[in-house]
């Protein structure tokens, strides 16, 4: 059968040519899409009866400047049987969830026993597979090659656990040191920010949470088979502020945890007259859990070895700006970047739509600030086209891996 596909180039930047940054749309034969996802893509109906017509437009030719270019195209990412983590994330709607799908698809049908997980609470997996994966457990996905699952992780149901260890050991600390009559130490401990820590907790815990139950999860004999494991985040917000938490809750848990020992051995002779001592040591070993728990996503994060952290974005200022901000903020915490997905770019225009003109001008103006930001500069570029259908289901999945994947 013959299909539509799209096909452009891995660019790096900066550009030798900057107006060179409109894709390059071809139409191709070459794939073979399962079941029947034959609509209109990227209204190019008609041209389906001229394959290999190039479309018009520019070439997207930028080419590679550093003399320190990295090959990062898809052949590097599917190489080797070593797991490797993907994270994607960037701005809410800018197809994260669409990438990430698309991705573990690709990887499913090159052989690679894979896992996309959703750590997002908002999550769109179910949708975006047409298939319903809710229940916050692996569910097996129809249609690719090798064995694909999915599972959207309920993020807040996660946190239950960490929730039992505020109310109980908040309490019990507190409690104990009432009885006490050890005022002074309550404050020494509200300074440390105990009371924060357990009342209201840091914003991103809720998805560290997520990702080290995953973690906990592929330790597992039964989940060893994974070779590639693909995280759809939480937009970028929670991104930053979930880099930044390890460090914040290892220092706090940390000092925590060294002046209840303090206390502990302080008062150890009385202690059992409030009969706490079993709430409270669970209490601590639950926080020393979360610690290590928090200290193992960071490493994740940081492995340049074995991860990967994916910005997708899309082709306006504002989101461009966005995503240089996330791609500054993983930088600094050494979190390894090296690909931008520009997602939903326009074709260019056969027709004479001016709305049509106007926003594929609107694009190309936002694609060149690319090789002069400091921080997007390096990144290798891809453009995936924005398509005249919704992506749902796997077959559409694996049209758009195709495109973007490359
Ligand atoms: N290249 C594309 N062409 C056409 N539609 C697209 C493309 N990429 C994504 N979409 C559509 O855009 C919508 C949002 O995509 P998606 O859910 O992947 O974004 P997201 O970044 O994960 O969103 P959120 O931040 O809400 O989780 C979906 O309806 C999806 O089908």
């Amino acid at each position: 059968m013959a299909t539509l596909g799209v096909t452009h180039s891995t660019q790096c930047f900066p550009p030798s040519n900057p107006m060179a940054l409109m894709p390059n749309f071809h139409i191709s034969h070459s794939l073979h899409l399962k079941k029947s996802f034959t609509s209109g893509l990227l209204s190019l109906s008609n041209s389906r009866k001229q394959p290999n017509k190039q479309f018009q437009g520019e070439l997207l030719l930028c080419s590679v400047a550093t003399p320190t270019e990295v090959t990062v195209g898809f052949d590097e990412m599917v190489a080797g049987t070593k797991r490797k983590y993907y994270m994607l994330g960037g701005k809410g709607g800018v197809g994260k969830t669409s990438c990430a799908a698309s991705l573990a698809v690709k990887f499913a049908n090159n052989g690679h026993p894979t896992l996309v997980v959703s750590t997002d609470p908002a999550h769109s997996l179910s949708d975006s597979f047409a298939q319903d994966l809710t229940g916050g457990t692996l569910v097996p996905v129809d249609g690719p090659d090798s064995p694909l699952f999915a599972l959207e992780i309920n993020p807040e149901k996660a946190r239950e656990e960490f929730r039992g260890t505020q109310t109980n050991g908040g309490s019990a600390v507190k409690d104990f040191m009432d009885g006490m009559g050890l005022g002074m130490i309550a404050e020494q401990i509200g300074e440390l920010k105990l009371g924060e820590l357990l009342d209201t907790p840091p914003p991103g815990l809720d998805e560290a949470i997520a990702i080290s139950k995953v973690m906990q999860f592929l330790e597992s004999q039964e989940y060893s088979m994974f070779t590639r494991i693909i995280f759809d985040t939480a937009p970028t917000g929670h991104t930053l502020r979930l880099l930044s938490l390890p460090d914040f809750l290892d220092a706090s848990i940390g000092k925590i945890l060294k002046l209840r020992q303090k206390i502990d051995q302080a008062t150890s002779a009385i202690k059992s007259v409030f009969g706490q001592e079993d709430k409270r040591q669970d209490a601590a070993s639950k926080l020393e859990k979360l610690r290590e728990r928090m200290i193992q996503v960071r490493e994740l994060f940081r492995d340049t070895d074995s991860t990967e952290f994916i910005i997708v974005t899309i082709p306006t200022v504002m989101a461009i700006n966005e995503s240089s901000r996330l791609c500054a903020s993983l930088k600094k915490e050494n979190v390894p970047v090296k690909r931008l997905i520009v997602n939903q770019v326009l074709p260019p225009s056969v027709s004479d739509c001016k709305f049509c003109a106007m926003k594929i001008k609107d694009q190309r103006r936002a694609l060149n600030t690319i090789p002069n930001d400091p921080d997007l500069s390096c990144l290798s570029l891809v453009q995936a086209p924005l398509v005249d259908v919704e992506i749902r289901g796997v077959p559409a999945l694996q049209f758009l891996g195709d495109i973007v994947w490359k």
